[in-house]
């Protein structure tokens, strides 16, 4: 296997509505796994946050591809992350055969947290702290499997985007981040994946507006890691089984976010 470091997978929420893809993906976790690579599994789940907000009468507002978080939806959003998500996600691994610990930012010390911007609400900023609890996971051969709920030290529960949550826990493990979307990977104008992307090309395509809401949030955290570690972050598909293989095998998959 290519990859010798901690493999910082992140799923997108559309996974959970897809039991097949869940499915291929904790095949290849588990492939993964028994080859000796260790994993942590970060996952969103705004779709299941949009319909639980629904289903409760409540307005989804989002700026800049981050969910306007006000105190009374907190509930709601923490149950379908640290909950619901979290809870589907550690079934369909252990069906797989993989042993996991589902958990959020908020435990174990991992991550310092706080409010990012106070016209976002209870949206949490997280910064990488201790990686006691996640290597421990780690050295017993299971597979962690973290929500974005973060919480401070003031004591609020925080919702932090998925693809920044990954980001922090990355760097705490000086892991490998790949960030899995519903699409193949960064898509030029014309619907076409982009194979490689830098700094000054994300910029432009930033401000042409084809990179943008959530891809323009993941492409962003992907730079952030991809420059702190000195090496390229990979943006891919859960979807696609052949880039699931590729992933299995240390292969480069999807867009390629370099340094
Ligand atoms: N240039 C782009 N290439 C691909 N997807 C894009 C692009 N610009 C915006 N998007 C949107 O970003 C979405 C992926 O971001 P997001 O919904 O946050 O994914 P996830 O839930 O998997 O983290 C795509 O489904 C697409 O609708
Ligand atoms: C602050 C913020 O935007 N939090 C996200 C957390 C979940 C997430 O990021 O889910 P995806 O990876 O499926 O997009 C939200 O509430 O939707």
């Amino acid at each position: 296997m290519a990859t010798k470091s901690v493999l910082v997978l992140k799923v997108g929420g559309a996974l959970l509505q897809c039991e097949m893809g869940i499915a291929r993906l904790m095949t290849a976790a588990a492939e993964m796994l028994a080859a000796g690579q260790q994993v942590i599994l970060v996952h969103g789940g705004g779709c299941l946050v949009d319909e639980q907000l629904a289903a409760n009468g409540k307005e989804t507002i989002k700026l800049d591809g981050l969910r306007v978080t006000p105190e009374d939806q907190i509930p709601i959003v923490v149950g379908a992350l640290a909950g619901t998500s979290n809870k589907i996600l550690q079934a369909a691994a252990a069906k797989a055969g993989i042993v996991s610990v589902g958990m959020s930012l908020g435990d174990g010390n991992t991550v310092s947290a706080k409010i990012k911007d106070e016209r976002l609400g209870l949206v949490g900023e997280v910064e990488p702290k201790d990686a006691t609890y996640l290597n421990f996971i780690l050295g017993q051969g299971w597979m962690p499997i973290c929500s974005s709920i973060a919480i401070s030290s003031q004591g609020k529960m925080l919702n932090v985007n998925a693809d920044q949550a990954a980001t922090a826990l990355a760097k705490l493990v000086n892991g490998t981040l790949v960030l899995l979307s519903d699409v193949s990977g960064v898509l030029d104008g014309k619907g076409q994946l982009i194979n490689c992307l830098n700094k000054s090309e994300i910029e432009y395509l930033v401000a042409q507006g084809v990179i943008e809401k959530g891809m323009k949030v993941k492409v962003e955290a992907a730079l952030e890691v991809a420059q702190w570690m000195g090496k390229p972050v990979q943006i891919a598909s859960w979807r696609d089984a052949e880039q699931l293989k590729t992933l299995v095998k240390g292969g480069s998959v999807g867009t390629q976010i370099q340094p």
